[in-house]
């Protein structure tokens, strides 16, 4: 059942999941993004999605510890992802590169740990620390972001262990059916990125008509979607307002039809880089 933000999917490994959490994406390192952490926590989220790159896994950390102890919960009630960036693929690099990433967070586990972006002749490595890291318990789940289905397919031509998640860009402008409908077949969990297509998606009149049948905003309606859809979502933002907006989803069901208006606005159109294309 979808009807709470705790809500949780169970991925192939067991590890029970929050279908909703808080992505901190471009927020720096100081008040806003430690408050913003903390205002998660404290409306109910479970989940927060940070990577190395986005230099503020001290600033998490700092809200978790606080935010968890201001919520009376324990670090275990909590879902934590980080990511390992390009310039540390490799074996052992990824492996140090982990480290890191919990001494920063504070953390002595990660609940899910990703290969941020495929950069070919690199990811196999990754893949294989990941997999140490995870045999070892040190992680509790691994996953790949940013993956297409060849990407997938190579890795685990050689893979022991299956990804447990693919976190892709995903909107109403970017419904991703091949990558989705490969990874359904194969038991890994689709994440959504960018699920609200970095606000873009937000005055669309579709998704905004539909709001108003059920007096929620254009967001709520883009969040909603992917949960019916079964694709964990991840929006992010600062303000207290809209952290509370965005997680106020679970009191409305979208009909079949309204689920097919939201498929049919895909135009394949991406705010981030192609997967095939990029040089970071
Ligand atoms: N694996 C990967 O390669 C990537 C992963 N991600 C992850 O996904 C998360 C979400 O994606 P992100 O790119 O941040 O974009 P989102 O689609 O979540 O959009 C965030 C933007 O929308 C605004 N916003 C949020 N809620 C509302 C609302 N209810 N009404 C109006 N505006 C709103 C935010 O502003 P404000 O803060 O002012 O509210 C912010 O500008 C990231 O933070 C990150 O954790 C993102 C990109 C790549």
């Amino acid at each position: 059942m979808i009807n709470n933000l705790q809500s949780t999917t169970t991925l192939s490994n067991g590890v029970k999941m929050p279908r909703f959490g808080l992505g901190v994406f471009k927020v720096e390192e100081g008040p806003e993004l430690v408050n913003a952490v903390k205002f998660a926590i404290k409306y109910g989220y479970r989940s927060i999605d940070t990577a190395s790159i986005y230099g503020n896994e001290e600033g998490v950390g700092q809200a978790i510890r606080e935010g968890i102890g201001e919520a009376g919960i324990s670090r275990e009630d909590l879902f934590v992802t980080s990511k390992v960036w390009n310039s540390d693929l490799g074996y052992e690099s990824t492996i140090e590169a982990y480290e890191t990433s919990l001494k920063k967070l504070g953390l002595d586990y990660l609940d899910l740990y990703l290969i941020h972006w495929p950069v070919e002749g690199k990811y196999k490595e990754a893949w294989r620390a990941l997999e140490t890291l995870y045999k070892e318990g040190r992680v509790k789940a691994i996953g790949v972001s940013n993956f297409h289905v060849h990407h997938l397919e190579d890795l685990m031509k050689d893979a022991e262990i299956k990804p447990m998640i693919n976190q892709v860009e995903y909107h109403p402008r970017l419904t991703q059916k091949e990558v989705h409908t490969f990874c359904q077949e194969h038991g890994i969990q689709l994440e959504a990125w960018s699920p609200l297509m970095q606000g873009q998606l937000l005055d669309q009149p579709v998704i905004q008509e539909i709001g108003q049948k059920y007096m929620k905003s254009a967001a709520q309606v883009i969040l909603r979607w992917d949960l019916q859809n079964g694709v964990i979502t991840i929006p992010k933002s600062t303000k207290e307002h809209r952290i509370i907006e965005n997680a106020s989803i679970f009191d409305f069901e979208l009909t079949n039809d309204e689920m097919e208006q939201l498929n049919n606005l895909n135009q394949n159109l991406r705010v981030g880089p192609d997967p095939d294309n990029f040089d970071f």
